[in-house]
């Protein structure tokens, strides 16, 4: 979806792999000013789920409310959509789709500081291995540029945003013409 304001840009990946830790960044050093939304967290706060799952500490997501609320927010433009899953949305909204992948060692340990319990990082570890949301994505969005770029280590946080960074500088000159 082109909209005036700015990109609609998904970051997704497995739970761990650096979504809002590159959302929180972007976000700061945008051209365009760009609103981070961490869909999960959104979900808590606004009790858009039909209930929690004490097994694997998780929210079953109503997806009906998720997109009610975030549809008149998405339609002004200029978001980060930050969450682990990006096949909800409609195929319409976003600009580019990045994907953040992790060494599943590494990705591991990550997990285990957050203290996630270990059926729920052996799940999570298990999906970064099969690439679940890269596949998921490229499935979801498949006329979409669907960027894969690794997470593991400060360099690579600062260079996939930096590139990220250039890509909504091209859009922003392809959209020159929309600017009031
Ligand atoms: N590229 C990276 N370089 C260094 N640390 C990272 C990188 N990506 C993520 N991390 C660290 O990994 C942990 C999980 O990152 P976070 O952004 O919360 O992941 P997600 O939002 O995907 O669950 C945080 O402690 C974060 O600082």
């Amino acid at each position: 979806m082109t909209t005036q304001k700015g990109p609609i840009i998904i970051i997704t990946g497995t739970p761990g792999t650096g979504k809002s830790t590159h959302a929180q960044l972007l976000a700061n050093e945008s051209p365009i000013p760009l609103r981070h939304i961490n869909v999960g967290d959104w979900v808590k706060e606004k009790g858009l789920y039909e209930n929690y799952d004490d097994k694997w500490q998780s929210y079953t997501v109503d997806e009906d409310k998720l997109l009610d609320e975030l549809e008149p927010i998405v339609a002004e433009g200029g978001i980060i959509l930050d969450w682990h899953t990006c096949d909800v949305y409609p195929e319409r909204w976003p600009d580019l789709v990045v994907v953040l992948r992790c060494d599943h060692t590494l990705l591991w340990e990550r997990l285990e500081k957050r203290g996630y319990p270990l059926e729920k990082i052996q799940e999570n570890n298990e999906a970064e291995i099969m690439q679940v949301v890269l596949d998921e994505a490229r499935s979801s969005y498949p006329d979409l540029p669907v960027v894969e770029l690794q997470s593991e280590g400060p360099d690579q946080l600062e260079s996939n945003v930096a590139r990220i960074i250039e890509w909504i500088q091209a859009w922003k000159n392809d959209h020159a013409d929309e600017e009031s």
